[in-house]
């Protein structure tokens, strides 16, 4: 299995492109099962998650081209030509790699009047449960069942009447189901307390390029007129703001100053506030936004919440960040139960961290040390590999697939910033 080895103590500078966003792609790749007709996503990132839905939508029956292959290329394209549906399942084989395989759910039955995926079940952060999208899809008209670990959908008449749907709980999942599935409802869907985050607003500029009728995007209230069908599209799938908040992490963390190009500043707000409160710059440039570190870095007290409020998936990388800072920083996560899995590994290295519940306190420390150390989680990979970048000797990050689900070509986007970081083939 392959590991990612860094050597630190050097301080980054240079230019990072950032990809398409994982998270945002996730939620696109689905929308074809909407139409008869293709839909193609260009600024497609090199993921291993990409690679996973595309198997799951050719086990549909949709066929998927890529375009750009080259490594590095940024024109990369996916275009998904759903006009024959083979199969309404989405089996747990396939499920079971990639949680965001629940996003067939909505479209799949909004299209077909059925459909019928496999539970995800817990993953490493935590339980995970998928209530809300259930809930919200019955408020909708659908009816549902859950058998041998999987949940059958049905629109009774063939089509689903929309409905309205208040969210007891901000869930960007549940969100991205009903939204998908209100499009082609015979009436009209009202979503209330939806999730606002840049990755749902990504989603309904797509869908309203492929004809669908949403009001209020970027709101907490979601208005969705049904329409009879959607029709194909070309779309370019948003940068991601959760690799470019990384990579400003390992800015800070080395001293350093990295240019995030292709970043949008607009829809990281919350992480550049954080930034600047540790004292590091941050400027907008006519590429994107260039982070620079001043000085020892400040202590940071930061809670993670939905957007626009500071993102949980950003929790691991800054806390791995404020290990180097001069003083005690404290994090809140109130997203998901179990997300400090870092911490542990951080310890190996040296850092001094003390965690109770759903809080943790970071108390600062001058150096760190090379260790080999693994994670359970995309995010918790990624804050290892940053404190790779600034401890003595040597690290090993094991368990590579995890970070390759989310970043892509992270060795080399590094290296090309100065880090010494490669990876190594275990056999
Ligand atoms: C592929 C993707 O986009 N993943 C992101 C998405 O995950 P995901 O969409 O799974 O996360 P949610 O926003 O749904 O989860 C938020 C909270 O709601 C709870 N919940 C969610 C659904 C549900 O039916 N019932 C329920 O109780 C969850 O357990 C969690 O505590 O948003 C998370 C929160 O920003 C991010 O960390 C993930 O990177
Ligand atoms: C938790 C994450 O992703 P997923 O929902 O795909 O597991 C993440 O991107 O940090």
């Amino acid at each position: 299995m392959d590991s990612i080895w860094v050597q630190g103590g050097k301080r980054l500078e240079g230019k990072i492109p950032i990809s398409g966003a994982k998270n945002a792609v996730l939620t696109l790749i689905p929308c074809a099962l909407l139409t008869e007709e293709k839909l193609t996503l260009g600024n497609l990132p090199r993921l291993a998650d990409v690679d996973s839905f595309s198997h799951l939508m050719n086990e549909l029956g949709v066929a998927t081209a890529f375009a750009g292959r080259k490594a590095g290329e940024h024109s990369r394209k996916i275009t998904l030509d759903a006009s024959e549906i083979a199969s309404t399942v989405a089996p747990y084989e396939l499920v079971r790699k990639m949680r965001a395989s629940i996003l067939v759910l909505g479209p799949m039955l909004a299209r077909m009047g059925e459909s019928t995926v496999s539970l995800p079940g817990g993953c490493a952060i935590g339980d995970r449960p998928i209530d809300l999208h259930l809930r919200a899809l019955e408020a909708m008209g659908a009816e549902i069942e859950l058998a041998e670990g999987y949940v059958k959908a049905v629109a009774p008449k063939g089509k689903l009447p929309g409905g309205e749907y208040s969210f007891p709980v901000v869930s960007v999942g549940a969100t991205e189901n009903a939204v998908m599935a209100a499009t082609l409802c015979t009436g009209e869907t009202n979503l209330f307390n939806a999730a606002r985050e840049p990755e749902i607003v990504d989603l309904c500029n797509c869908l309203v390029a492929m004809g669908a009728k949403i009001e209020g995007i970027g709101s907490s209230h979601l208005k969705i007129t049904g329409v009879e069908a959607l029709h194909g599209a070309e779309y370019e799938v948003m940068p991601d703001r959760i690799e470019a908040g990384s990579y400003a992490c390992a800015a800070g963390i080395t001293g350093g100053s990295i240019e995030l190009v292709g970043a949008r500043a607009k829809d990281m707000l919350a992480i550049t506030n954080a930034l600047v409160a540790t004292g590091m710059l941050t400027e907008f440039t006519t590429d994107g936004l260039k982070i620079t570190a001043t000085d020892k870095l400040r202590p940071l007290a930061v809670s993670t919440a939905p957007y626009p409020g500071f993102p949980t998936d950003m929790q691991a990388q800054f806390m791995s960040m404020m290990c180097m800072a001069d003083g005690e920083s404290y994090f809140e996560e109130t997203i998901f139960e179990n997300r400090f899995m870092h911490v542990p590994e951080l310890r190996r290295m040296g850092a001094n961290i003390d965690t109770r519940a759903r809080s943790a306190i970071v108390h600062g420390v001058d150096k760190m040390t090379g260790a080999k150390v693994m994670a359970t989680d995309l995010r918790a990979s990624m804050s290892l590999v940053l404190a790779g970048l600034v401890a003595e000797g040597e690290t090993e990050v094991l368990r590579v697939y995890h970070l390759d689900r989310g970043y892509e070509r992270l060795e080399e986007k590094l290296a090309g910033v100065g880090a010494t970081i490669e990876r190594r083939s275990g056999g």
